[in-house]
């Protein structure tokens, strides 16, 4: 189903869906009705976010949680050290877990806040090496945004099933639970907004088309799987990982309709919208999915994509310019080459430039594209990303001891400007 937030309904079994109501005396097979929010109940029409899933037994039935105690390096807390304001770079890490699902496959690099404040983000990795058996994830702290850099993920979650290639970003709502099945080994990013959910950003004089058209999301249908039988169910929960064991699959959702649903976009369709003038835009250009933080204009965090496009602009240099921004930026490659970095920022590595530190193009980057001949010229075949965030980010031990050692030399030896004597 198409269309970004929009008001679906869709059942696997037909007369699974009451008519007219959501919470009928006796839904149809016994089903039963609960409503999953994703928003305040009185939150503003335009952003009330809400589903009513029909299934075979209430998530109410289970047993108590208790801490998971697997996963290590998934939100094990930030490096309990003051942060320093240094930029830093990750070469792909070499030694994420082995042999591992989806779950135990990911590794928090960097977050900011508590996910209790509801507001903050995370940037995790993960290396997924088999299918997640008898088990599924749900994450009570915020809604994941999962942006696959290589292998094919198939998500069962429990609205539908979608299929995530890299190139593609799925969305999966708080509190949605879901199985993540592979062939072969899966790595990638995973954003994790603990803020409002992310939606489609304001496109101003844009006008009303452009940047990720909302036609283009794809919401799965409903779909279910009857299994009796032992499923883990492991979750977190303000920060920290839990499990519990239940008697039967909670992918068991026979019918459902509603705004809050997972979905998935694939980046190639992004609308890219640049100068054709003069001077490199402001990256905010970019925004496929932004979450709004309190404060207007200010992003709890915005999902940035920096696509193949056409560089025109005249009299202009050309990449990313030098900059201290207020907001903190996350960035990964999913394949390719990012303009301002010649080399070192690889696909599946990532880099943190926090709260003012000043950075932008290597020397090698800044050297080419101030002696290029400026005709029209198309950068091909890539796909960067970034996660800005209005909060900075704090790495963990497992980041920061990885981190390149010597980032900083990208921006060493700079000619100094001559003056007129
Ligand atoms: O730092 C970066 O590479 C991201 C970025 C890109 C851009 O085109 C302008 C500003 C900016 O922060
Ligand atoms: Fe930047």
């Amino acid at each position: 189903m198409t269309g970004f937030g929009g008001q679906f309904e869709t059942e696997a079994v037909p007369g699974a869906l009451p008519k007219g109501r959501n919470s009928p005396q006796r839904p149809a097979f016994g089903l039963y009705a609960e409503q999953l929010s994703g928003s305040a109940f009185t939150a503003p029409r335009h952003e009330n976010r809400r589903s009513w899933l029909y299934r075979m037994r209430p998530t109410a039935d289970h047993r108590p949680f208790e801490r998971y105690e697997g996963a290590s390096l998934f939100a094990p807390g930030t490096a309990n050290e003051p942060v320093a304001p240094n930029r830093l770079r990750w070469d792909p890490p070499t030694d994420l877990p082995g042999g591992a699902d989806f779950v135990d496959g990911l590794v928090t690099m960097m977050s900011n806040r508590d996910p209790a404040d509801l507001e903050g983000v995370a940037i995790h990795l993960y290396r997924a090496s088999r299918s997640m058996a008898g088990r599924v994830l749900v994450n009570a702290d915020g809604e994941l945004l999962i942006i696959p850099q290589a292998g094919t993920l198939r998500i069962f979650t429990e609205m539908g099933r979608m299929e995530l290639a890299p190139g593609w970003v799925g969305l999966i709502p708080r509190g949605v639970r879901f199985r993540i099945e592979i062939e072969g080994e899966a790595t990638g990013y995973v954003a994790e907004n603990h803020g409002a959910p992310f939606r489609l950003p304001e496109l101003g004089p844009i006008g009303s088309n452009g940047l990720a058209n909302a036609r283009d999301f794809e919401t799965p249908v409903a779909a279910y799987e009857d299994v009796d039988g032992p499923c883990e169910v492991i979750q977190k929960y303000l920060g920290s990982l839990w499990t519990t064991t239940l008697d039967h699959s909670p992918l068991d959702v026979v019918a459902w309709h509603g705004n809050l649903a997972p979905c998935r976009y694939e980046l190639a369709r992004f609308n890219a919208i640049g100068t054709v003038s003069f001077d490199h835009p402001d990256p905010s250009i970019f925004t496929v999915l932004t979450s709004p933080s309190d404060v207007p204009g200010r992003a709890n965090a915005d999902f940035v994509i920096f696509p193949p496009r056409w560089m025109v602009g005249e009299d202009t240099f050309r990449p990313p310019w030098f900059h201290r921004n207020v907001m903190s930026e996350a960035m990964g490659l999913i394949h390719g080459e990012y303009d301002a970095k010649a080399e070192g920022f690889q696909p599946g590595g990532l880099s943190l430039h926090n709260l003012m530190s000043g950075h932008g193009p290597d020397v090698e980057s800044w050297r080419k594209a101030s002696d290029a001949d400026l005709e029209p010229m198309k950068i091909e075949s890539t796909m960067a990303f970034m996660v800005e965030t209005c909060w900075p980010y704090v790495p963990t031990r497992f980041a920061l001891d990885r981190a390149q050692p010597d980032y900083d030399l990208a921006w060493a030896d700079f000619p100094k400007a001559q003056l007129p004597k």
